[in-house]
């Protein structure tokens, strides 16, 4: 269940249920105990409970939640922002299965609270969060109870993950059916705490047919795709990466991606080094290989062999022409090509040069991994980009625009493909955040997609790849270990 459901995408679930015979009230008896139940696990004895409703369904769900936890004998006060016969439809009707005092939620303290249950917004948020409610969330916060939300922490976007305004930060997030974008991304991810998912019975074929594009970045996704050795394979079969090399002042980002892209099971790496910086690469690789190739004309010329399947080009490689000629003829060469750091920049508010590189590759396939700053710089005009209300929407659009695969890097590294598909990443651990991480980052993708891994899974996996390489490791990582934990990666992938 890797796919994530916009607020209107579980809308139309939800409505298709209902369509198909299950009352709305049915889906929100079943949502609220699914809260309640999460509630009730790992408490010992009665506890004092607050439970917080907002005036539509997310409030609704509030109040199933509190009728069955005072039903379990806790002490449970519900406070709701507007009186229960203003409420409507299925809220309404759970309303009136609360049989105790309703209190104003405006001016509530939290004083003397165990246990918060957040059910003031959910998918329905449609504004920033304005006073007096600014005060109460701002109770949530400050108090020491544990904070349970339903279905997103009030004030977070389900869709974006932005605050709106402010914000509840929960302890543990009880979603439905499936997990909402603003679940992974930040800062709506932080304010979650643990998410669970609850079947509330909207079936599988209800989700399938929405055709949901947007999925978690997991093994799930891709893991049948991964290029997998065969005992008669040998290395010629299983393609060769060329990484370009800076001049002899920079040439430690080239080698690290390359030594990535063997560790991600390229058959063969070649360094493409300018010949001034030979030496030195040659004296630092082994099991990499090193070729002079001096600028655009020179890699044309190496290009002619087919048999090198992909390159990396960006990582210490100078920015301007002579780069931005030499990612020119690899696409007319018609090779995959992973597109980072100076490459990228040499495009810099050029996106109809970037376009025609990936018109001219095609069919291969060309990724392209931007940090935010080298985004703006490529993107930042871009049509869609700017009216783009959160990163998800911003990675799409930019693959849109350059009919390349986007992978925007960050800690939730989104990957967005030109047809619509996205995947949001969430395994990246703080410590990733460290010079060199970005070059790996190529070096994997290009030694996927060098074994023909179809693109966007290539990139997906890339990420994800690298991401768990950090976690295995964990602090003190430098960019270095990252190649070298691929192998116990590749275990738990190939098992
Ligand atoms: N049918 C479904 O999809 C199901 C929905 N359920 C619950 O229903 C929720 C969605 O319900 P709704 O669509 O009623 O939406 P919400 O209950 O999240 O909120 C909508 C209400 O809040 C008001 N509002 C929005 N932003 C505001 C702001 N900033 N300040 C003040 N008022 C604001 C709106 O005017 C509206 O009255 C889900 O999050 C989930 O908890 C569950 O009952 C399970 C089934
Ligand atoms: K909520």
């Amino acid at each position: 269940m890797l796919e994530l459901m916009t607020c209107a995408e579980m809308a139309a679930a939800d409505g298709r249920t209902i369509a198909g015979g299950t009352p709305g009230i049915v889906l929100m008896e079943r949502a609220g105990q699914a809260v309640a139940e999460r509630v009730l696990a790992g408490v010992a004895g009665p506890q004092r409970i607050a439970v917080l409703c907002g005036p539509g369904n997310n409030g609704g769900d509030g109040f199933v939640v509190a009728r069955l936890l005072a039903a379990a004998g806790h002490d449970v006060a519900v406070h709701a922002l507007v009186p229960p016969d203003r409420l409507t439809g299925d809220a309404a009707e759970a309303a009136r299965g609360w049989q105790g005092e309703v209190l104003p939620l405006a001016g509530w303290r939290a004083d003397g609270v165990d246990i918060i249950v957040d059910a003031i917004f959910g998918a329905g948020l449609a504004r920033d969060i304005a006073a007096p409610l600014d005060a109460v969330i701002a109770a949530v916060n400050a108090a020491s109870a544990q904070v349970v939300a339903v279905d997103v922490p009030s004030g977070i976007d389900g869709d974006t993950g932005t605050v709106r305004g402010c914000a509840v930060r929960a302890d543990e997030t009880v979603t439905f059916a499936r997990r909402k974008p603003g679940h992974l991304l930040l800062p709506g991810r932080e304010h979650c705490g643990r998410v669970h998912v609850a079947d509330i019975g909207i079936a599988d074929a209800t989700v399938a047919a929405l055709d949901v594009r947007t999925a978690a970045n997991a093994p799930g996704l891709w893991r049948d795709k991964l290029p997998r050795p065969d005992a008669a394979g040998h290395k010629y079969k299983r393609g060769h990466l060329v990484v370009a090399s800076g001049g002899p002042a920079r040439t430690g980002a080239a080698r690290l991606a390359a030594r990535a892209g063997l560790r991600a099971g390229a058959g063969l790496v070649t360094v493409a080094s300018p010949p001034a910086a030979v030496a030195i690469n040659a004296g630092h690789l082994t099991a990499i290989m090193v070729r002079a190739v001096d600028g655009a004309e020179q890699l044309a010329d190496l290009l002619t062999d087919a048999r090198f399947s992909a390159l990396v080009l960006g990582p210490a490689l100078g920015i301007g022409e002579e780069t931005r000629r030499m990612v020119e003829v690899a696409a007319a060469a018609r090779r995959h090509l992973v597109l980072d750091a100076d490459a990228l920049t040499s495009f810099s508010n050029n996106l109809a040069g970037l376009w025609q590189v990936v018109t001219s590759a095609a069919p291969a396939g060309v990724v392209l991994t931007p940090h935010e700053g080298e985004f703006a710089r490529l993107f930042g005009e871009a049509g869609g980009v700017a009216q783009a209300r959160s990163k998800l929407e911003r990675a799409r659009a930019a693959a849109a625009a350059s009919g390349a695969v986007v992978v925007l890097k960050g800690p939730d590294t989104v990957i967005a493909a030109p047809d619509g598909r996205a995947a949001i990443n969430e395994n990246a651990p703080p410590w990733l955040a460290t010079a060199g991480t970005g070059d790996v980052l190529a070096g994997i993708i290009g030694g996927l997609m060098a074994q023909e891994m179809p693109t966007f899974v290539a990139a997906c996996a890339g990420v994800w790849m690298h991401g768990a390489a950090a976690a295995a490791f964990g602090p003190g990582l430098i960019a270095e270990d990252l190649p070298e934990m691929l192998p116990q990666v590749w275990r738990t992938l190939l098992d």
